[in-house]
C-alpha cells in the first residue's frame, strides 16, 4: 500500500504537471490549519505528526488544491508517505479512519462542512486519470497485468450476481480499489470473483447447501493473485498461507494461515510483532468456483488439504453426490514432505518439547509434512542419529529443534558419512528452541519458532559455508558454521561443560566469572592468508579453470529434473562447501586447511606445538609480518569447489596421506558442541523460488565438488598462480587475548541493538573474518567485551579485523 502510493505520486509528477496546475488556486493557510487539527486528532507519535505536516506544507505548497477535501486527499497522501520513508506502519483502514475523524470534525464545527471526504484513493484514481488523458498512454499501474488462468469464476459471479450482491460490491468497491492499487506488489491476478466470508464458528457440512443459511453474509469481491489474496480490504500474503482444506463437491474451503500481528502503536516499545493462527473460511457462489479458487491455491504452491464430501460416507446419497457434485478432476497439490525431527528435549531449559509440539508441530501437520520426531537422550545423539540415519525415510531433509548446539551436532554427523556427497545436500530445517539460536538468527534472521516452521513449510535454501577445525594432535575434524575460538572464549566454553549439571544455562556465567579472574597469557602464533582482490580473482579463475559447479547449481540441476514441476523440499540452510584438512599436514600444523579462504586460517599456541609433531618455521619476531611459502605446491590446491571424486577417496586419503590421523569420520571425543553458540549474524536472502518436491536424482553427475586430493597433473599457469597466493600468508605470533574466526557476521543475539562481531562477514563469501585481540591482561578483555555490547570493539586499537 504505502509503496504503491509512492509509486503513484511519482506516477502524478511525471505525467501529470497539468492537472497541478489546474489546482493550484487553494488556500494554504486554511488548509495547514485544518490539516493541523485533523492530523493531531489522528494520535500519531509526534515526529510523524511533524514530518507528515511539513511534507503536507511542501506538497500542498507545489499542486495546491482546489477545496479544503482536496487538501485532505493530499494531507492522507503525506501521512502514508511520511510512514512508508519512516517505517511506521500505517492500515490500510487508515483512510478510512481518518476521514472519519475529519468528518466528525465537520459535524461538530471545527471544520466547514462539505462533501463527502474523498479518500486518495480517489483523488489518485482522478488524477491517474488525467495523467493516461494527457499522456494518451495507459500509465496506471493500478490494473492487474493480464490474467493468465481465466477463470469461470470471475465471468460466472459477474453474471450471477443478485442485485443486493450488487448493491454490497459496490459499497465494497473502494476497499478492492486499495488492493488494486497494491498491484505492483502482489504479482499476477490467478483467479477473481465473489466470496463470503463466513465467520461462524460452528457450520455444518450440509449448511453451506442451504442459501437461505449464507444470505445475510456479505458477498466481497475478492482475487487471488501469484502474491497474495484479497477480500474486501484484507490482504492476506501467500507467505502467510500454510494450506487450504477443502472438501470435494462444496462451496466452503478454508485458508490456514500465520499472519504477522504487530502490537499497536502504544505498546510496540514492549511486545514484539509475532506470528498467530488465523483461519478464514469461504463461500464461493458455486461448488465449481470452489475448486477453481482452491486450484488457484495449489497453482501458487499451498499445500491444499483435500477430503471427500462429507456426505460421501453416507451410501445412500453417494451416487446422487458423486453424480451431481464430483465432476472435478483432483487437485494436484504439492507434495508433503518427509522429514526427520531431531529435537532436544534440554534445549531452552527444557521448553523445546513444549515449543515443538505446541507452536511447530500443527503448522507442519497443516501443511502436511511427514515427520518422524526422534528425542535426543544423551550429548552426542543427535551427530549419531544423523550419521546413521536412511536419507529414504527423510529425503527432504533433517529439522533440528532446539540451539546451536544440536544443529552443530547434527552437521557434523552428515559430513562424517560416507556418502557425504549425498548428506551435503540433505537441507537441514532449524526450529530455534535453545537458549542459543544464532545461527538461524544469523543466516535467516528468524528468531521465533513459528516463522522458522512457516519458513521451512515455504521451501527455499540457504547456502551456507563450512569450515572446519582440525585438532593437530589427534587429526579430528569438528565443522561450524558460525564462529570458532581460540584464547578467552574457547577457556569459558571448555570450562562451561563441567558445570552443564549445576548451573545449566548460567554455566557460561560461572565459567567466564572464574576464567577471568585467573586468566591466563595466551601465545599463539598465527598464519592466515588475507582475502585480496588478487587472491580472489585467482581463485575464481582457478574454479573457472576447473569448471566448478557448485551447490546453487545442483539445486537449480534438481529444479529442472523435476518431471511435474513441483519444487523440491527446502529448508532454512544447505552446506554449501566444505572445508577440507590440508593433506600436507605432516609437514605444519593447521587448524583449518582447505584452500577455500576459511582453511588459511592456522593457529597454534605452545602446547599444541609441543604436541604437534611437525611444524614449519616460526619466526621469532611477535609482531613481524613476512611472506611464507608454507605449502607444498602439490598439496593445497581448492579442492571444495572443484570437480567431484568419490566419496571413499575423499575420506580415505586422510588416513593414508597421514597415519596419525583418523579420517573425516572420526567422531573423536574433542566433538563437542558447536563453540558458535552465543553468536550470530543477519540474515541471507531467502532463494526465492520454493524447492518442494523435486527428487534428488543422485545417480547423475552430482555437481557438488567434495574435497578431495589435488590434480596430480597440474599446469604451469596454475602453479605460478598458487605460489602467488601462498606468498601472501600473513604470520603473526604474541599474545593475544582471543582469536575470533567468523563465517558470517556474527549479530549478537543477546543484545537488543543489532551490532555485530564482523561487520563485514558473509555466511557465504568463501572468506572467514578474523577478530585478533592483542595483548593480554583483565582490563584490556574487559574493555573489548564491554565495547563489542556497544558494536564498538574495532575502534580499539588493540583489535585487529581480517578478511
Ligand atoms: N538429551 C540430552 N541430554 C543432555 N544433553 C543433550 C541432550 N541432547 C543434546 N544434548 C547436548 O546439549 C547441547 C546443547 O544443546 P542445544 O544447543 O540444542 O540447546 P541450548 O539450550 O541452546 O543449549 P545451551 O545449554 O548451550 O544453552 C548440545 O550440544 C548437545 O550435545
Amino acid at each position: 500500500m504505502i509503496h504503491s502510493i509512492l509509486f503513484f505520486s511519482n506516477t502524478i509528477h511525471h505525467h501529470c504537471p497539468t492537472h497541478f496546475l489546474r489546482l493550484s488556486n487553494s488556500t494554504p493557510t486554511a488548509a495547514s490549519a485544518a490539516a493541523a487539527a485533523a492530523v493531531d486528532n489522528c494520535r500519531l507519535p509526534p515526529a510523524i505528526t511533524k514530518r507528515i505536516l511539513s511534507d503536507f506544507a511542501c506538497l500542498s505548497a507545489s499542486i495546491g488544491a482546489q477545496s479544503l477535501q482536496e487538501s485532505f486527499s493530499w494531507l492522507l497522501i503525506a501521512m502514508y508517505v511520511v510512514a512508508a520513508k519512516r517505517k511506521f506502519r500505517l492500515p490500510l483502514s487508515f483512510a478510512f479512519h481518518f476521514s472519519g475523524i475529519v468528518d466528525g470534525m465537520q459535524n461538530s464545527g471545527s471544520l466547514p462542512k462539505s462533501n463527502s471526504f474523498r479518500t486518495p484513493q480517489q483523488a489518485l484514481r482522478q488524477l491517474n486519470c488525467c495523467s493516461q488523458i494527457s499522456t494518451g498512454q495507459q500509465t496506471s499501474p493500478i490494473v492487474f497485468p493480464e490474467k493468465r488462468t481465466k477463470n469461470k469464476a470471475s465471468r460466472r459471479s459477474d453474471v450471477s450476481a443478485s442485485s443486493d450482491d450488487f448493491k454490497k460490491a459496490k459499497r465494497e468497491e473502494h476497499r478492492i480499489d486499495i488492493g488494486d492499487e497494491q498491484s505492483d506488489l502482489l504479482g499476477y491476478e490467478v483467479i477473481s470473483g465473489k466470496l463470503v466470508l463466513d465467520k461462524r464458528k460452528t457450520v455444518k457440512a450440509t449448511d453451506e447447501q442451504n442459501s437461505a443459511e449464507t444470505a445475510h453474509l456479505d458477498n466481497v469481491d475478492a482475487k487471488l493473485t501469484s502474491k497474495a489474496l484479497l477480500w474486501g480490504s484484507h490482504v492476506l500474503r501467500l507467505d502467510d498461507v500454510i494450506s487450504v482444506s477443502y472438501n470435494y463437491g462444496l462451496r466452503r474451503f478454508i485458508v490456514h494461515s500465520y499472519p504477522i500481528k504487530r502490537p499497536s502503536y502504544s505498546l510496540s516499545c514492549f511486545s514484539k510483532s509475532s506470528r498467530s493462527r488465523k483461519d478464514f473460511c469461504f463461500l464461493a457462489s458455486t461448488p465449481d468456483e470452489a475448486f477453481q479458487w482452491v486450484t488457484g491455491f495449489a497453482d501458487q504452491h499451498c499445500f491444499v488439504n483435500c477430503s471427500p464430501h462429507p456426505l460421501v460416507s453416507s451410501k445412500k446419497q453417494e451416487s446422487e453426490i458423486l453424480a451431481s457434485d464430483f465432476s472435478y478432476s483432483h487437485i494436484k497439490s504439492k507434495r508433503p514432505p518427509r522429514m526427520l525431527v531431531i529435537l532436544n528435549p534440554r534445549s531452552g531449559r527444557g521448553r523445546s518439547s513444549k515449543v515443538f509440539h505446541n507452536l511447530v508441530e500443527p503448522i507442519f501437520k497443516l501443511a502436511g509434512f511427514k515427520l518422524e520426531v526422534v528425542k535426543t537422550t544423551s550429548a552426542g545423539h543427535a551427530r549419531d542419529l544423523a550419521f546413521n540415519v536412511d536419507f529414504s525415510t527423510c529425503p527432504d531433509g533433517i529439522i533440528c529443534v532446539g540451539g546451536d548446539g544440536i544443529v552443530n551436532e547434527v552437521l557434523n554427523g552428515l559430513l562424517c558419512r560416507d556418502n557425504q556427497k549425498e548428506a551435503i545436500s540433505i537441507p537441514i530445517g532449524i526450529i530455534p528452541a535453545g537458549s542459543d539460536n544464532s545461527l538461524v538468527w544469523t543466516v535467516l534472521g528468524v528468531r521465533d519458532p513459528v516463522s522458522a516452521a512457516l519458513a521451512i513449510v515455504k521451501g527455499g535454501l540457504t547456502a551456507t559455508d563450512v569450515f572446519a577445525v582440525e585438532w593437530v594432535q589427534t587429526g579430528v575434524i569438528h565443522f561450524g558454521m558460525t564462529v570458532t575460538y581460540f584464547g578467552f572464549i574457547s577457556d569459558v566454553l571448555e570450562l562451561s561443560e563441567s558445570y552443564q549439571k549445576r548451573f545449566g544455562p548460567l554455566r557460561y556465567f560461572v565459567a567466564g566469572v572464574l576464567k577471568f579472574l585467573c586468566l591466563p597469557k595466551y601465545s599463539y602464533q598465527l598464519e592466515y592468508l588475507p582475502a585480496s582482490r588478487e587472491k580472489n580473482d585467482l581463485e575464481r579463475q582457478a574454479l573457472a579453470d576447473k569448471d566448478e559447479v557448485d551447490m546453487s547449481d545442483l539445486y537449480t540441476d534438481v529444479m529442472r529434473s523435476n518431471a511435474d514441476g513441483i519444487p523440491r523440499a527446502s529448508s532454512l540452510s544447505s552446506i554449501d562447501s566444505i572445508m577440507t584438512p590440508d593433506r600436507s599436514g605432516l609437514e605444519m600444523d593447521t587448524t583449518c586447511s582447505s584452500t577455500e579462504p576459511s582453511d588459511y586460517v592456522r593457529a597454534i599456541d605452545p602446547k599444541s606445538k609441543r604436541l604437534s609433531s611437525s611444524r614449519s618455521n616460526v619466526t621469532s619476531d611477535p609482531e613481524v609480518i613476512h611472506p611464507q611459502l608454507p605449502i607444498s605446491s602439490t598439496l593445497n590446491w581448492p579442492r571444495t569447489r572443484s570437480k567431484s571424486r568419490t566419496d571413499k577417496g575423499w575420506s580415505g586419503l586422510t588416513s593414508s596421506q597421514d597415519p596419525t590421523r583418523s579420517s573425516w569420520g572420526n567422531l573423536g571425543a574433542n566433538d563437542k558442541e558447536d563453540i558458535s553458540s552465543t553468536l550470530s549474524d543477519p540474515g541471507p536472502i531467502w532463494d526465492p523460488e520454493p524447492k518442494w518436491d523435486t527428487e534428488p536424482n543422485w545417480e547423475m553427475e552430482n555437481p557438488i565438488e567434495l574435497p578431495g586430493p589435488p590434480e596430480d597433473v597440474e599446469s604451469g599457469e596454475r602453479r605460478t598462480s598458487r605460489a602467488r597466493m601462498e606468498e601472501s600468508w600473513v604470520v603473526k605470533k604474541g599474545k593475544f587475548l582471543g582469536i575470533l574466526v567468523c563465517n558470517h557476521s556474527c549479530k549478537t543475539v543477546q543484545s537488543l541493538s543489532s551490532q555485530v562481531v564482523a561487520p563485514k562477514a558473509e555466511h557465504d563469501d568463501n572468506t572467514l573474518d578474523l577478530l585478533l585481540v592483542h595483548g593480554s591482561g583483565r582490563l584490556r578483555l574487559l574493555r573489548f567485551f564491554l565495547l563489542l555490547q556497544m558494536g564498538r570493539h574495532l575502534s580499539l586499537p588493540y583489535v585487529e579485523y581480517v578478511k
